[in-house]
């Protein structure tokens, strides 16, 4: 990997657990793609990162999200945080925010992220470092990962790193996901994220008809929604291939280990979420919740 060398490498405090997943990166650990299990921790790695060996007992889940771009996976993901009380972390967010900073990553990461590329393990993995250890700073524990691992090689690293308790991989029609993906809105002064597209789409070829009512913004925010630069239907369409190139692969990664619960979404949230919640076991978690509020 000589691109791996010719980048700049971050600099790291020595023992930190976070800065860990960059060491595993810049050392070359998972930097071959390989096709089992391999990114055990390694002893020449320095001692093993306290973030890896929290009893579960002692720290809040530690979850990933996989699924196709528009699946859902954010929308799950951060009502799941809330419940759990758990940050969610996309690492797709992070991309933007880098973005937004127009600091010297941007110009990059636009050419990138606008063609429906992925961007490199190395930017990835620093940016997630980065959002970690600001989380550690401030006592956050455990975490719901969402657009992330994306490549095998990230989630070989993030094995070496910590345990994953589960993954959940969120299924939808590809049909589907083109509408979905091209209804998108942000409210550019909330941050809200809504969808205007209303899915009708009959049943075929075993798969079941699917309906989901649009998620509409409040009236405040109608004015200020923006449509995301990749979400045009030619990128999404590319964002979809890749996905089924180098990301597909990583369910079959989690799978291996026991760790891949599939759930296809039967429709939008209100029909979704609650079967969502029972296949979790979290639908008395919810019930106790609210008890408690
Ligand atoms: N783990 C990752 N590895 C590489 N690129 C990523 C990763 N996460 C996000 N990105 C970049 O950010 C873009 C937006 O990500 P995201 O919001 O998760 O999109 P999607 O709607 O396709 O799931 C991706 O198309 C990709 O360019």
């Amino acid at each position: 990997m000589a691109a791996l060398t010719r980048l700049a490498k971050p600099s790291f405090a020595p023992h930190s657990p976070i800065s860990y997943l960059s060491r595993c990166l810049y050392s070359g650990l998972g930097s071959e793609p390989s096709s089992h299990a391999a990114a055990s921790y390694s002893p020449h790695l320095g001692p093993k990162p306290s973030l890896s060996v929290k009893d579960p007992k002692d720290r809040n889940v530690q979850w990933v999200f996989l699924g196709s771009p528009g699946v859902g996976k954010g929308t799950y993901a951060s009502r799941l945080s809330n419940l759990l009380g758990v940050p969610h972390i996309a690492t797709g967010d992070l991309v933007r925010e880098e973005l937004a900073a127009s600091g010297p990553l941007s110009q990059q990461l636009s050419e990138i992220v606008n063609q429906g590329k992925l961007v490199s393990d190395e930017i990835i993995i620093n940016l997630l470092s980065k959002r970690l250890e600001a989380g550690e700073a401030k006592g956050e524990l455990g975490f719901i990962l969402d657009g992330f691992p994306r490549t095998i090689r990230q989630a070989e690293i993030l094995e070496g790193v910590t345990d994953i308790d589960l993954v959940l991989n969120l299924k939808l029609r590809e049909d589907v996901l083109l509408e979905k993906c091209l209804g998108r809105r942000t409210c550019s002064q909330c941050g809200g994220n809504f969808n205007v597209a209303s899915i009708n789409v009959k049943g075929s070829n075993g798969s079941p008809a699917i309906s989901m009512a649009p998620l509409l913004p409040p009236q405040h925010c109608m004015s200020k929604l923006v449509t995301r630069a990749d979400d045009t239907e030619e990128v999404i369409k590319h964002r979809i291939d890749i996905y089924n190139e180098k990301s597909r692969p990583v369910e079959e990664f989690y799978r291996s280990r026991g760790k891949l619960l599939e759930f296809d979404l039967p429709g939008g949230i209100p029909e979704s979420w609650p079967k969502l919640l029972e296949i979790l076991d979290l639908d008395d978690y919810k019930e106790q919740q609210s008890a408690a509020a």
